[in-house]
């Protein structure tokens, strides 16, 4: 008789004793998502009372800041505690030095000062990087064979997290992956006192296809053409070298590091929890979103249940908090639990 059955003809176990009523399935359940794991993206337009819809992410618009705020209305009302803020920004105010990205009047900079004041208590985390400034859509500044310049484009990404900070976001998230910025960005902090403002590293930034959607969503993906980020943003074959990021940018100074994109990269987000201990944001990026709600919509999958699952499988890997564009949904259905 096999080993795992008793002289008595039973299972010497029966894992499936504890699945068999719900009551003892929600007493042993490991993990849970709640509102407070949640950051929405959101994306914003420059002018008055236009929303525009982004055909690749059902459901997410991009919007100018008077109907952003009325937006937000609804994102403070779920109790959902942070926006991650992303700009569109017209072709005219785009150029090879990207100096819109620092201007104190820029569309991100009013948009943070005017969240800030209608809402408080709502974290505003804003992205730092080049891509929606330059004329080419790379995250830096170039060389002439379109090379991405790391000291030079730190020079602006100093400048611009400073113009967030001073607008009031209370997150800064370098998401450009040149090397040393995140010290350099800590410096200008320190020194300009906004000792409070917080660093979210993407520190394991990946060059993924993943991003197609929101490339859409801010109207970068012409301007980048055929063109690729693999000089600076990570290949998908590797996971031992998000550790050597993720040491970097903690050394440096980030508050949080995250990983980016999300569901096909766990095993990385779980190495790195395991392995530093700190808080670990995950991107559910826009290719994610735009799977999850084109197999919805065909009737494919079960959209509440899947992404449920996909919000929960981040947790199980030990993710603190996920950006993602379901989050205003994910808090609705929590709600009706
Ligand atoms: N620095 C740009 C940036 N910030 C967030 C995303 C992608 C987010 C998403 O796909 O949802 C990207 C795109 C890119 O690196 O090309
Ligand atoms: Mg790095």
């Amino acid at each position: 008789m096999a080993e795992y059955i008793t002289q008595a003809g039973f299972p010497i176990k029966r894992p499936r004793r504890m699945r068999t009523d719900d009551f003892a399935r929600r007493l042993m359940a490991e993990n849970q998502i709640t509102v407070d794991d949640l950051i929405y993206p959101v994306f914003v337009l420059d002018g008055n009372n236009k929303i525009e819809a982004i055909p690749s992410m059902p459901g997410i618009t991009r919007k100018t800041i008077d109907q952003l705020l009325l937006e937000l209305e609804e994102v403070t009302q779920l109790n959902i505690p942070a926006i991650a803020l992303f700009p569109v920004v017209e072709a005219a105010k785009k150029s090879l030095g990207a100096e819109e990205a620092f201007n104190p009047e820029g569309l991100v900079q009013r948009a943070v000062k005017a969240i800030k004041e209608k809402f408080p208590q709502l974290g505003v985390i804003t992205d730092v990087a080049l891509d929606p400034y330059t004329v080419h859509g790379q995250d830096g500044i170039i060389d002439d064979k379109g090379y991405v310049l790391n000291d030079q484009t730190i020079a602006v990404l100093i400048q611009q997290a400073l113009s967030h900070a001073k607008a009031g976001a209370d997150i800064v998230a370098p998401s450009d992956m040149m090397d040393g910025r995140i010290g350099a960005i800590r410096n200008a902090l320190e020194q300009g006192q906004y000792i409070n403002t917080k660093i979210l590293a993407y520190s394991a930034k990946y060059a993924s296809a993943f991003y197609g959607p929101f490339r859409d969503a801010v109207s970068s993906a012409a301007n980048l053409g055929k063109a690729d980020k693999k000089t600076y943003q990570m290949d998908p074959a590797n996971g031992d070298e998000a550790f050597h990021e993720v040491a970097l940018d903690l050394q440096e100074g980030a508050d949080m590091v995250m990983v980016k994109p999300g569901m096909p990269y766990l095993d990385v987000i779980y190495r790195v929890k395991q392995n530093f201990k700190v808080p670990v944001m995950a991107y559910h990026v826009s290719g994610e979103y735009a799977m999850l709600k084109a197999a919805s919509a065909n009737g494919w999958i079960d959209e509440k249940k899947c992404v449920l699952e996909a919000m929960v499988s981040f947790k199980r890997a030990g993710t603190d908090a996920i950006l993602t564009y379901y989050a205003k949904e994910v808090a609705h259905w929590l709600n009706k639990y």
